[in-house]
């Protein structure tokens, strides 16, 4: 059973279209990034998911459950709600207390969150970073299938963001699936598995972030360089082939390499090189969003 599948989810706030027509899935055991310039539909899209926001139409299925049923899932979406005078650790106490969870819980998501020799300081003096660790430490609480984070780094600096990614990348190690929104391309591109790219409320790429890098075309190494090219520009039209620094960048399916290696050959070029061409993600980004900013 998929932690999280949407289909035909839309969501209407008057004229405005917030999400259109989302299918998503995330599987069990994968980080999966939820990427969008700022506006794209995420919060409103991650809202439906927990019951927060009725869906206009379509539907959410978690654990292929509809939601409303939370019980295997730990969710920050709003920064987190403490009591500034109590310490972490008590924080956590009252929280565990209304979930029922027995106390020996709190000291492992406080070692989980690396929070252990903070745990005893008011909430209050905690860094922003410390804060929203210690908001993921309460969605871990009742040991969830998914967690559900929404923006965990925003308004971070950068060592709490780092902070962040640590954590969230040993809990994908450990086997938890995590569903994370993100607008920051590099954070996602290091330590997601999969990625959703969404843009005015429609999903526009759902795939591996090798895979949507990759795909751009074929770079080859081969001599006489003016030859190959003009035997490349004969083969696949004028435009898909670039001569740069002395190498050729090729816009063609990469399924291709072996059919056009084999054609050059043939042809009487000496081809020494040969390989997939990566996309920067960023590029792939404003490509798949229409060049809307991302917010960075
Ligand atoms: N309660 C609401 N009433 C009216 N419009 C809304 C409401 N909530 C969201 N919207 C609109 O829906 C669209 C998507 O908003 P949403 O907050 O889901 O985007 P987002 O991708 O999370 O952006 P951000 O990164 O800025 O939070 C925006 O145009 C927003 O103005």
């Amino acid at each position: 059973m998929e932690p999280v599948v949407c289909e035909k989810l839309t969501k209407r706030y008057g004229e405005v279209v917030a999400v259109q027509d989302l299918d998503l899935s995330v599987r069990a055991g994968e980080v999966y990034g939820f990427l969008g310039p700022n506006g794209a539909g995420k919060t409103t899209t991650l809202r439906m998911l927990l019951g927060l926001v009725r869906p206009t139409s379509g539907r959410v299925l978690l654990h292929g459950r509809p939601p409303g049923d939370l019980s295997g899932v730990g969710a920050l979406i709003e920064g987190p709600a403490f009591y500034p005078y109590l310490s972490g650790r008590d924080n956590l106490r009252v929280l565990a207390r209304y979930a029922g969870v027995d106390d020996r819980r709190i000291d492992v998501v406080l070692d989980l969150v690396d929070l252990t020799d903070r745990a005893r300081h008011k909430f209050a003096t905690y860094s922003l970073g410390m804060k929203q660790r210690l908001g993921v430490a309460a969605a871990l609480l009742k040991d969830p299938q998914l967690l559900i984070l929404d923006e965990p780094t925003n308004g971070l600096d950068p060592a709490g963001m780092a902070d962040m990614r640590t954590l969230i990348r040993r809990l994908g190690a450990a086997g938890s699936t995590v569903l994370i929104s993100s607008h920051l391309l590099g954070e996602v591109e290091q330590i997601c598995d999969r990625v959703g790219i969404v843009a005015r409320g429609a999903l526009v790429a759902e795939n591996t972030v090798a895979e949507l890098r990759s795909g751009a075309g074929l770079r080859i190494f081969a001599e006489p360089v003016d030859d190959a090219a003009a035997w490349l520009r004969l083969l696949l039209g004028t435009s898909a082939v670039a001569v740069v620094d002395g190498a050729l960048d090729v816009t063609v399916s990469p399924a291709r390499a072996a059919e056009i290696n084999e054609s050059m050959v043939k042809a009487g070029i000496a081809v020494s090189g040969l390989r997939t061409r990566e996309r920067d993600l960023e590029q792939v980004f404003l490509e798949l969003t229409g060049g809307e900013s991302n917010g960075r």
